[in-house]
């Protein structure tokens, strides 16, 4: 039941964005989209979330093609967290998680369905924050309403954009524990753009490098993650110390070693 992308590409008027995107993650492995500004990073996931439409290519789960099954059936299958919500704001919590179970209701909402968004709530800690309404929460605490609303949509596929980047540093932390549990527990394949390279790389099981529109590097972050390869697409001098299956990034001005081998940076394809 793995997620399998083939030679996607994609343009904004014409301008190239992504070109030749081949990429496969397995049934249950949460992967890093990772990459500078611009890299293509949010237009891969709306691709996945079929929020934008490639020029060419196909993705395929578990060998269906998910760019042309009917939206609800897609629905049942990915669930997407954008890097910011379009919820209407006068939906309280538990209103806003309970959209996550429409590809999966009826006419109403059953037991199981309440069941299952009081669950996302618990798990994103926003108990005492259910009747509240979207206007009234932080950014960080809406950013977990959204987490919790594509959690209750009990997905094969999560999509994340970005979604730690509003969150202080515990949230960080627990949300990207929550996926990977998510992941172990439930054999759900998960796919986050991030740029914290050690976040990625202690969370996730494959790293996934975009410069330019295309993939640079694509394994396990202890081998994904190379000196000069991350040094020359980010334009910055970087050390990357492993131990073990663990791996550390840190770019060199921190530790005092800059200028030793500055890269010269990856020229945009
Ligand atoms: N709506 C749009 N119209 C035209 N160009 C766009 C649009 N959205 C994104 N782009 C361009 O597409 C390229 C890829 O953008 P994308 O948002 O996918 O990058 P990203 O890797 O997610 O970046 P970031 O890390 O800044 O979020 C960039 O050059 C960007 O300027």
């Amino acid at each position: 039941m793995s997620l399998e992308v083939a030679g996607v590409e994609f343009g904004y008027r014409r301008h190239p964005v992504l070109e030749g995107i081949d990429l496969t993650v397995a049934e249950g492995a949460f992967c890093a989209l990772l990459g500078p500004n611009g890299s293509g990073k949010s237009t891969l996931t709306k691709i996945l979330a079929r929020i934008l439409r490639p020029g060419a290519g196909t993705v395929r789960h578990a060998g269906r093609d998910l760019l042309r099954m009917p939206r609800r059936e897609h629905a049942r299958i990915v669930s997407y967290v954008p890097q910011s919500s379009e919820a209407p704001f006068e939906l309280t919590v538990r209103e806003a998680v309970l959209l996550g179970r429409t590809p999966h209701i009826g006419l109403l909402p059953t037991t199981h369905d309440w069941d299952v968004v009081e669950a996302a709530i618990d798990q994103l800690g926003l108990a005492d924050l259910r009747e509240r309404h979207l206007s009234e929460l932080s950014g960080g605490q809406a950013q977990r309403v959204l987490i919790a609303r594509a959690l209750a949509q009990e997905p094969r596929v999560l999509l994340l954009d970005e979604p730690t980047s509003a969150l202080d540093l515990r949230y960080q932390i627990e949300t990207l524990r929550i996926v990977r549990e998510v992941t172990r527990e439930r054999g759900v394949t998960a796919l986050i753009a991030i740029h914290d390279l050690n976040h990625a790389a202690h969370f996730c099981d494959q790293a996934v490098l975009l410069h330019g529109g295309r993939i640079v590097a694509d394994g396990p972050p202890a081998e994904a993650f190379d000196a000069a390869t991350l040094g020359r697409v980010y334009g910055l001098e970087v050390r990357v110390e492993r131990t073990g299956d663990t791996v550390d990034v840190r770019p060199a001005e921190l530790d005092g070693t800059s200028g030793a081998d500055r890269p010269e940076p990856l020229p945009r394809p």
